[in-house]
C-alpha cells in the first residue's frame, strides 16, 4: 500500500491542551498555518481534569467558610453544602466533558484541528494514528511543538498496582462523595481535594510523607494543615505507604498499610504523589533523543528542544518539566508561538535578548502558583532557602497578614501569614508568600514587583488603597525599613 501524502502545514502541534491551543492561536495570529493533534478532549487537562473541575469542587466551601467567619452573617451559614449541587456546577464547567465550545473556538481561529495520537516519523514530519485505524501524514514548513503535558506519577507501593484507585482525574470528575477517603500525598493536588471531599461529606485521611505543601514556606504548610484539620481531616505526616490492598476485590474497602506498621481504611484512595511528562511514545528515541523514561523533554528559553539539532522541534508545558501550571504552560506557548513565527519570517536568527517577547525567563524568577485551599497559599518567585541556594544575598520579613485592617474585616480573627524574600545587595523582591483567606489576587502585585525588579524605594510609592488586604505591602515594607 502506498504511503499516504503527507498534508503541508506550517506548524504541527501535538497536544490540545491549554499549552498547544494557545501555540496554535500565536502561530495563526503570526500569520502561519497551524494543525493541532488531539487524542482526547481539546483543552486538556486544566479544563475537564485538573484546574477548572477542582476549583468548582472547593468554591462553594469556601463561600460558605467565608460567610461563617463573620459575626452577623455566621447564623445564617450554618446549613450543609448541596453536594448535588456543587457536583452539578463542578460539571457544567467542562461542559459534561464535550468539547465541542473548544472545537468550534479552534475553527474560529482558522487552527485545523486533527484527532488522533500524533508520532514523530522524522524532521517535520508527524503521523496521526486515528481511531478508526487510518493514518494522516503531516509536514511542517517550520516547526513541530510537542504540548503533550504530564500523567499522574504512581509511587513503588506494594500493591498499588492490582488495586482500583483514584488519580486526580477521577477526583475531579467524580459523580458520588465516598464516605472515607485516604490521599496518598500532601502537595498541592493532595491538600486542595482532601479539603474539598472533606467539605462535601468524606471522612477524609491525608497521609504525608513530611509535612503538608512540603516545597511551600513551612509557615504555609502550617497554616494549611490547620485548615484541614478545622475541616475534620486527619493528616498524618512522617508517614510513607508501605502497601495497599482491597482485600474484598475492587468494590470492598481499601487499606493501606503504613511503615509504623499502622493501617488506614477507606473506600477510595486518591493517589496525588506528581505528575511525569508525557515524553515517551512520541518516536523521538528514533530521531536520536535519548530520553529516560517520562525524562522532561529540556527546551531553551525560545522553547526549542535542546537535543534536537536544527531548531525545528520545540516543547510547551507540562512536558518540558518547567513550571507545570496552566498560566506557565501558555506563557511559553506565546513564546514559542512567537518564536517560530519570527524564525519562518527571518526576523529571529540569533538568541533573543532577556525578557524579550521571544524568551520564557519570567520561568527562572517568577512563576506564580496559588494553592486554593483554606487559607490559600499564593506564592510567587524565589523561597527564601531558593533564594540563597542559587547564591543570592537575602533578608525576609514576615508578618501576621490578619494584623492588617483589610484581612481583619474579611473575617473575624483573620489567620493568615505574608512574607518577602528581598535582595540584600540590590534591594529587590525575589519572592513572595501569602497565606490566608482569599490571598489570591494579592500575588499578581507582586509577581509585577518581581518582574519588574522594582526597586523597593519606588515600590514604597506604590500605595495601598485602604482598607484593603493589599495593605499588607506597606506593612512589610515598614517592617523590613525598621530592622
Ligand atoms: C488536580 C489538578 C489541579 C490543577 N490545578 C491547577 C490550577 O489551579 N492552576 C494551574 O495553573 N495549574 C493547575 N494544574 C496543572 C495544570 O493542569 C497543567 O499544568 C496544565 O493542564 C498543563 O497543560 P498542557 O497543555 O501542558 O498539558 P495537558 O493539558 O495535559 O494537554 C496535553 C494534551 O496532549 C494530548 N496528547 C498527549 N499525547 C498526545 C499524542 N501523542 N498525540 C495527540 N495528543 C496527545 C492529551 O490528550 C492532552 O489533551 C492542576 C493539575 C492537576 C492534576
Ligand atoms: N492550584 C494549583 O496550581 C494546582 C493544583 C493541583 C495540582 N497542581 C499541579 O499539578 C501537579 C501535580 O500535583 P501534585 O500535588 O500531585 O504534585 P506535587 O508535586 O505538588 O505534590 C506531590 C506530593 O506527593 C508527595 N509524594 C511523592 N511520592 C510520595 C509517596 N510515595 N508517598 C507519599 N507522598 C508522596 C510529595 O512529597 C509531594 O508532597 C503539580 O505540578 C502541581 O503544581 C497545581
Amino acid at each position: 500500500m502506498d504511503a499516504p501524502q503527507p498534508q503541508t502545514v506550517d506548524v504541527v502541534v501535538i497536544g490540545g491542551g491549554s499549552t498547544g491551543e494557545n501555540v496554535a492561536d500565536y502561530a495563526r495570529q503570526g500569520g502561519l498555518t497551524a494543525v493541532l493533534v488531539e487524542q482526547d478532549l481539546v483543552g486538556g487537562a486544566c479544563s475537564y481534569y485538573a484546574c477548572m473541575p477542582s476549583k468548582a469542587l472547593l468554591r462553594p466551601g469556601q463561600a460558605l467558610s467565608a460567610a461563617r467567619r463573620v459575626a452577623g452573617s455566621e447564623a445564617a451559614a450554618q446549613g450543609d453544602l448541596d453536594v448535588g449541587a456543587v457536583l452539578e456546577r463542578r460539571t457544567s464547567f467542562t461542559h459534561d466533558w464535550d468539547d465541542s465550545a473548544q472545537v468550534a473556538w479552534a475553527e474560529e481561529q482558522g487552527i485545523d484541528l486533527v484527532r488522533g495520537t500524533a508520532r514523530v516519523l522524522a524532521e517535520r514530519r508527524v503521523a496521526v494514528a486515528r481511531a478508526d485505524g487510518t493514518e494522516t501524514v503531516l509536514q511542517a514548513r517550520h516547526a513541530v511543538v510537542v504540548a503533550t503535558g504530564s500523567a499522574p506519577a504512581a509511587p513503588p507501593v506494594d500493591g498499588l498496582d492490582r488495586v482500583r484507585y483514584w488519580t486526580t482525574r477521577d477526583a475531579t470528575s467524580a459523580t458520588e462523595v465516598p464516605a472515607r477517603l485516604v490521599v496518598l500525598g500532601a502537595g498541592v493536588a493532595g491538600s486542595e481535594l482532601a479539603q474539598g471531599f472533606a467539605r462535601l461529606g468524606s471522612s477524609v485521611t491525608v497521609l504525608a510523607r513530611s509535612r503538608v505543601l512540603g516545597s511551600f514556606p513551612e509557615q504555609a504548610g502550617a497554616l494549611v494543615a490547620e485548615g484541614l484539620a478545622a475541616d475534620g481531616v486527619t493528616v498524618r505526616t512522617g508517614v510513607s505507604a508501605t502497601a495497599v490492598e482491597r482485600p474484598d476485590g475492587d468494590a470492598g474497602e481499601v487499606v493501606v498499610t503504613l511503615d509504623d506498621g499502622s493501617t488506614v481504611h477507606a473506600d477510595e484512595l486518591l493517589v496525588a504523589t506528581g505528575r511525569k511528562p508525557r515524553s515517551g511514545g512520541l518516536g523521538l528515541a528514533d530521531l536520536g533523543v535519548e530520553l529516560e523514561e517520562s525524562a522532561p523533554l529540556e527546551v531553551d528559553d525560545t522553547g526549542r528542544v535542546t537535543a534536537v539539532p536544527d531548531g525545528w522541534l520545540y516543547a510547551a508545558g507540562d512536558v518540558t518539566g518547567r513550571a507545570p501550571l496552566t498560566h506557565q504552560g501558555k506563557y511559553a506557548a506565546r513564546v514559542v508561538g512567537d518564536a517560530v513565527t519570527a524564525r519562518a519570517a527571518g526576523r529571529l536568527e540569533r538568541t533573543p535578548p532577556p525578557w524579550s517577547r521571544y524568551s520564557a525567563d519570567a520561568d527562572h524568577v517568577a512563576v506564580p502558583q496559588v494553592v486554593f485551599t483554606d487559607p490559600e497559599v499564593a506564592q510567587v518567585g524565589l523561597t527564601a532557602e531558593a533564594a540563597r541556594e542559587s547564591g543570592h544575598a537575602v533578608r525576609t520579613v514576615e508578618l501576621d497578614l490578619g494584623s492588617v485592617a483589610g484581612a481583619s474585616l474579611l473575617a473575624d480573627g483573620y489567620p493568615g501569614w505574608a512574607q518577602l524574600v528581598l535582595d540584600d545587595r540590590r534591594d529587590v523582591v525575589l519572592g513572595a508568600t501569602f497565606v490566608g483567606q482569599d490571598v489570591a489576587e494579592l500575588l499578581h502585585a507582586a509577581t509585577v514587583a518581581i518582574v519588574g525588579e522594582v526597586p523597593l524605594e519606588r515600590l514604597w510609592h506604590a500605595v495601598p488603597a485602604y482598607p484593603t488586604m493589599s495593605e499588607v505591602w506597606l506593612r512589610l515594607l515598614e517592617t523590613d525599613r525598621q530592622r
